[in-house]
């Protein structure tokens, strides 16, 4: 099986970060959302995204942001690209994606196979879509909630290019999850963490190894 891409998101310690792009993760996210037990003030993200610079790319996560504050965050921090995890419409992803001159994930919530369509207006002006669990219904954070789905409903998707997942994903069910979606890219938060928002080096060091060892199943 070739590589898989390993995002590890809602980094915000030096010692967590060093952890998971030591451990080999492609990307590394930092939460914009203050309603996140994981949101990094700018100055703190500043030092964390200088520890991954030039090692892993740097995924700069928010929900439904306006412009200037995502042209804050890119002159300050410089991530390598941007994660919408909101509502935002292709036509904002496309101004964003060209504004800033950057790369986009777009998270798209996924309950039930209906919900897949939505991806489609976003395969153009995304570099990434990212199917993630629909958050539960009483809350006001939109992802990070380590829910999982049904990962069989993407085995059938037929998208121009690979996707990436996310929703409940941890050390011990990764490779499942690899082998139902049909995944070549997978994106974790709380499935590496000891306590909510609390990262663990050690489980980022077992997810990072479980997938590299998923890769390894003949297909
Ligand atoms: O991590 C957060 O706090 C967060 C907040 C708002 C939107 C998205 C968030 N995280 C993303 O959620 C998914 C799944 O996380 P989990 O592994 O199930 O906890 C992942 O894509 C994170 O990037």
């Amino acid at each position: 099986m070739s590589r898989i891409l390993i995002k590890i998101c809602g980094l915000s310690t030096p010692e967590t970060m060093e952890a998971a792009v030591d451990a080999g993760a492609d990307m590394v996210g930092l939460v914009f959302f203050p309603k996140s037990p994981r949101h990094v003030s700018l100055s703190d993200a500043c030092r964390l995204a200088d520890i991954a610079r030039g090692r892993s790319q740097i995924v700069a996560l928010s929900v439904d942001m306006d412009l200037p504050s995502l042209q804050r965050i890119n002159e300050l921090v410089r991530p390598d690209l941007f994660q919408f995890h909101g509502q935002e419409t292709p036509e904002a992803c496309a101004a964003a994606r060209v504004m800033l001159r950057t790369r986009i994930i777009k998270a798209i919530g996924v309950r039930e196979a209906a919900d897949l369509d939505a991806a489609l207006p976003y395969v153009t002006v995304s570099e990434h879509i990212l199917f993630d669990a629909k958050p539960p219904k009483d809350s006001d954070v939109p992802g990070g909630h380590g829910v999982a789905y049904d990962w069989s409903l993407l085995k059938a998707l037929d998208l121009p290019r690979p996707f990436m997942l996310s929703g409940g994903l941890d050390p011990a069910n990764v490779a499942t999850a690899i082998a139902t979606s049909g995944a070549r890219a997978v994106d974790v938060s709380s499935g590496v963490e000891r306590a909510k928002g609390v990262k663990d080096s050690e489980l980022i060091r077992a997810f990072v190894a479980a997938v590299r060892s998923a890769e390894d199943v003949k297909e």
